[in-house]
């Protein structure tokens, strides 16, 4: 059975990144996506913008939506602080699984959970299964067709508060049209666009950061 792309990128990782340094893990994986094959990580261009969002709000609940392998997780997760956590949603199990075993070889487990499942199955279990109040920050990262139900459904779980920070990738590729539509014309969210690359490649994207106005 031969492997899978996913599968080539963490045995690269576990090959050549130093175990227990999440830069050096994500620094492993961007040098394997952009010179050997390409992968939907969001890179370290938009990482950096990622980066930047997650120092702002130096959340104590973070929620990603779309793993994949873990390249975002252990870049989030290494910018928390003390006793914060990532619940991190993945419906892929196959990615699931390639992201668990990165995200323990950057020695970022503590601050991780993993979570198996569609989102707007795992969004309503929030509260009650995995004991959140409200969140701090939000990466949406999964497929574009479920940022805006997602983002609707966050609110209906009541999982945001004024000042709750959402970040999304790949605006403008593949893009978000109905996301950028419904937020940018709610009065409840204050956007900000961010202007980057497509990650390894010279093609446009965007991020756009919206701010939860309560
Ligand atoms: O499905 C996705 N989920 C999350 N992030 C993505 C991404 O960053 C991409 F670049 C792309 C992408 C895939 C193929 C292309 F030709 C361009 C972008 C897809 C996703
Ligand atoms: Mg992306």
């Amino acid at each position: 059975m031969n492997q899978s792309k996913e599968q080539r990128i963490l045995n690269f990782v576990l090959q050549n990144a130093v175990r227990g340094d999440p830069c050096s893990v994500m620094d492993t994986i961007d040098k394997y996506c952009s010179q050997k094959e390409w992968a939907m990580n969001v890179g370290n261009e938009k990482g950096l913008i990622l980066d930047k969002t997650v120092e702002e709000v130096n959340p104590s609940v973070a929620l990603e939506l779309g793993t994949y392998c873990g390249y975002s997780a252990v870049r989030i997760a290494r910018l928390l602080k003390a006793g914060a956590r990532l619940l991190t949603v993945e419906f892929n199990p196959e990615f699931a699984a390639i992201a668990k075993q990165m995200i323990e070889f950057a020695g970022v487990q503590d601050k991780v959970k993993l979570l198996e499942g569609p989102s707007e199955e795992i969004i309503p279990q929030l509260k009650k299964k995995y004991e959140v109040d409200t969140l701090d920050f939000v990466f949406l990262d999964h497929w574009k067709d479920r940022y805006a139900p997602d983002t609707i459904l966050l609110q209906e779980c009541n999982l945001l508060r004024k000042g709750s920070v959402l970040l999304a990738d790949n605006i403008i590729v593949p893009g978000a049209p109905e996301f950028l539509k419904y937020i940018r014309n709610n009065p409840r969210f204050q956007c900000t666009n961010y202007p980057s690359h497509l990650e390894y490649m010279k093609v446009e994207d965007a991020m756009e950061k919206a701010v939860f106005l309560g």
